[in-house]
């Protein structure tokens, strides 16, 4: 029992132990980095071997003397192993069935086939053991990736090397004994057996702390890049929310709890007095039912909208979309009222005559079409009229082209302005134009264009008298728009041809 308080050997046992379970608290609590996992197993595994060794020292048992010996170095074998997992290298397994294979085969043939000197199953052993680290450190001492490792990389090749320098010593030390015939009965006499209980189980230990070492630091070394990279995203979030064209703002059930400094240049109010708001307040009132179905939909799609800026309107673009699960939204506001603008400007180009501000030919019979099926469903009348200036050629021939174009835009401003909001007026030709007049039906539209042409013939158009012909025709159900052109046309050419400056009505 004395002997006990001083043995190395559980002193040895005990440290293994209390490796294994440092290890398995180092997996736990560094997991999902990978090398922790494989060096607990390696531990387990080299614990296990220990304790069937010593149930072998108290049975004799040949079974658990191969099984002891294959154990431990099958767990120096995984250690290493993890080794090549942490720096991210191809892991060498086939060392962890080759060393235990190769020291069962030794272990069989001394116990089954024909006893070997047990300083030279030592030398074996420990020839194993000690080439084993040799690769993991090598790796550790070369690897170039993560700089601020590399102190601690070198500190666990170093206690590696030393490990590994004081086993191949032992195996050194075993052959020659072996050699000269000795064998110890008694280990406590024996330096191959003191050697890794003194020197090799120590190194061990400052192993595996300089591997909880090199794992913590890689945590620590992450964790600092992770925080440089959140505070860098957070900071370019913050110039892009600051250099950006839109008026940016972050949501809560509505209110505006976060806004970009282009929010308050957009909508001329403060960041105290957009934050707490309700987003439609941002918005004219008739849009504001608008801004609460958008925010229950929250579709990231841009929608148009009147807001307001110091109570006048503009035209914004906005787009919300969900920010998180909590509910937080976030909106993309943009002053679009140049763009309208533009567009207005296309859209009136696109559809208008340059001369006249009358439809082109083409908006006519876009938007006549769509009347005519109006009046067909609502089943109202509608007629079309067909006006030609008379004897234009004359004007232009007398006067010049440049009061030809005058008289003609005169003469279109004034159909446009004796026109209904709901009338369509186009030029078709050089002097030639057509009215389309909706829910009107061939009396009314007579009247009113019988107004027109005695209105016309009553004043001067830059000085000149000029008379208009015009040909009108009452839509008949079925009839389509070329259809009543025709006829509308027809009755113009009877207008012309029975003297001009008159109406005709179509048959
Ligand atoms: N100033 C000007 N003249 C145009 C324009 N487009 C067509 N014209 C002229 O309009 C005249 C049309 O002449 P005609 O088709 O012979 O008809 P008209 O002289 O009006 O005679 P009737 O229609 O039979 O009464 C031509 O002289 C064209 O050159 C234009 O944009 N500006």
């Amino acid at each position: 029992m004395e002997t006990l308080y001083f043995s190395p050997l559980l002193l040895g046992i005990n440290l293994m132990l209390g490796c294994a379970i440092a290890s398995t608290a180092l997996w736990y609590f560094a997991r999902p980095y990978c090398g922790p996992g494989v060096w607990m197993s390696g531990a387990w595994t080299l614990n296990l071997g220990i304790w069937l060794f010593i149930g072998y020292m108290a049975s004799a048992s040949p079974w658990l003397n191969i099984a002891g010996n294959s154990l431990q170095l099958a767990g120096e074998a995984l250690l290493m192993v993890g080794v090549f997992r942490f720096l991210g290298l191809p892991p060498p397994w086939w060392t962890v069935p080759a060393s235990a294979g190769a020291m069962s085969l030794v272990m069989s043939w001394h116990w089954f086939v024909a006893p070997i000197n047990t300083e030279f199953v030592v030398t074996f052993y420990a020839l194993i053991g000690g080439l084993l680290p040799i690769q993991a450190c090598r790796a550790l001492w070369v690897a170039r990736e993560e700089p601020e490792l590399s102190g601690v990389r070198r500190f666990v090749a170093l206690a590696f090397a030393g490990f590994a320098l004081i086993t191949l010593l032992r195996a050194l030390l075993g052959l020659i004994d072996g050699l000269q015939g000795i064998e110890h009965v008694d280990v406590t006499r024996s330096v191959p057996y003191l050697l890794p209980y003194n020197f090799g189980i120590p190194l061990w230990v400052i192993g595996l702390v300089g591997l909880a070492l090199m794992t913590m630091r890689r945590i620590l070394a992450d964790s600092r890049r992770h925080a440089e990279q959140a505070e860098d995203s957070a900071e370019r979030f913050e110039r892009l929310m600051r250099i950006t064209q839109a008026g940016v703002v972050v949501l809560e059930r509505g209110r505006i709890v976060d806004a970009n400094p282009m929010l308050e240049t957009l909508f001329a109010r403060s960041r105290e007095h957009l934050l707490g708001a309700e987003l439609h307040s941002l918005f004219a009132p008739a849009e504001q039912i608008r801004v609460e179905e958008l925010l229950g939909r929250a579709d990231g799609q841009p929608h148009d909208l009147e807001a307001l800026r110091d109570a006048v309107p503009f035209a914004a673009e906005i787009s919300i979309a969900q920010l998180r699960e909590d509910g937080r939204q976030v909106a993309e506001i943009r002053d679009v009222s140049r763009r309208k603008a533009l567009e207005q400007q296309l859209l009136h180009l696109a559809t208008t005559d340059p001369l006249t501000e009358a439809l082109n030919r083409r908006a006519f019979e876009e938007r006549a079409s769509q009347a005519l099926q109006r009046s067909q469903r609502q089943n109202l009348p509608l007629c079309l009229a067909m006006l030609d200036l008379d004897h234009f050629k004359q004007v232009n021939d007398r006067h010049g082209h440049i009061t030809g174009d005058a008289v003609l835009r005169e003469f279109s401003l004034l159909c446009r302005q004796r026109a209904r909001a709901t009338d369509l007026f186009a030029r078709v030709g050089g002097e030639e134009f057509i009215l389309l007049l909706p829910d009107s039906d061939l009396e009314a539209a007579a009247q009113g264009l019988e107004r027109l042409r005695t209105n016309l013939a009553e004043r001067n158009l830059q000085g000149l008298r000029i008379s208009v012909s015009i040909g009108l025709a009452e839509w008949r159900p079925g009839e389509t728009l070329e259809q009543l052109q025709q006829r509308a046309d027809t009755a113009l050419y009877a207008a012309k041809v029975a003297g001009r400056d008159r109406l005709m009505r179509a048959t």
